[in-house]
């Protein structure tokens, strides 16, 4: 798990942090491939010191979260400016648009637009793939998802990332890839940068970017997750 160093993890027996005292507070879990996309924004950015992580544990969540916090009790949520903000992809804009630091928004027309595409695919990206756990056949069902990655890391050829240079379309993606990725590994024993070479490469170069890096979860923690919530056929394996 990616916590050393790290703040520990809210439960119900933990005090709320002074709330609307004017810090801007990210309110995560280490888990949670959604508030990882914000907490890949915040560190690439730099911000650091400027948004505090407070971790909430998920499964013993304190009540003033819901209450006081985020009445929709999910993580992530930003407080800034006297506001609580949520969902994973107005944040990841919101912390780009609105904080210093390097832009995650390239300024290429051909790049912003095709980074609109690919930012209203990725939740039926995601769906497809959780979807396809459920069927008998995960590896067949998961490639036309896999696919449209690998073609779409085709479109510019000025670096490796899905519009050439690191952008917040890449951060949108690589929490669930990262996911499963292990989970076809170890649950399925399939590799799905086989016949990949592009999402091969672009995972490779997302490794090397230190803002996402600190962030990866624990595969073995990945696999018990999702053989608990997603795989429960398996969790006698
Ligand atoms: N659409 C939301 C999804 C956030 C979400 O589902 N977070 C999960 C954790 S990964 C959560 O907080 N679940 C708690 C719950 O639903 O009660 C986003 O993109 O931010």
């Amino acid at each position: 798990m990616a916590t050393l160093g790290l703040p520990p993890s809210l439960t119900s027996n933990s005090e709320p942090p002074p709330i609307f005292d004017g810090t801007t507070r990210l309110y995560t879990s280490y888990i949670c491939p959604f508030a990882q996309r914000v907490w890949i924004t915040r560190n690439y950015k730099g911000l650091q010191d400027k948004i505090k992580l407070v971790p909430i544990d998920l499964q013993d969540r304190p009540a003033w979260y819901k209450e006081k916090v985020y009445p929709e009790n999910k993580v992530p949520a930003l407080e800034h400016n006297g506001k609580i903000l949520g969902e994973s992809l107005d944040l990841i804009k919101y912390v780009d648009a609105n904080f210093e630091g390097p832009s995650l928004v390239p300024s290429d027309p051909a790049k912003q637009e095709f980074s609109e595409r690919l930012i209203s695919y990725v939740d039926t990206f995601t769906k497809e793939l959780f979807t396809s756990l459920k069927g008998g056949e995960p590896v067949q069902l998961a490639s036309p998802a896999f696919d449209y990655l690998e073609n779409a890391l085709g479109k510019f050829d000025d670096g490796p990332f899905l519009l050439g240079q690191f952008s917040l379309v890449d951060v949108a993606y690589i929490p669930f890839v990262e996911r499963f990725q292990t989970v076809f590994s170890e649950v399925f024993k399939h590799d799905i940068t086989t016949g990949r070479p592009k999402l091969a490469s672009w995972i490779e170069e997302v490794n090397k970017v230190d803002a996402y890096a600190q962030t990866r979860v624990d595969p073995q923690e990945t696999v018990e997750i999702f053989k608990r919530k997603f795989l429960p056929q398996q969790s006698t394996l």
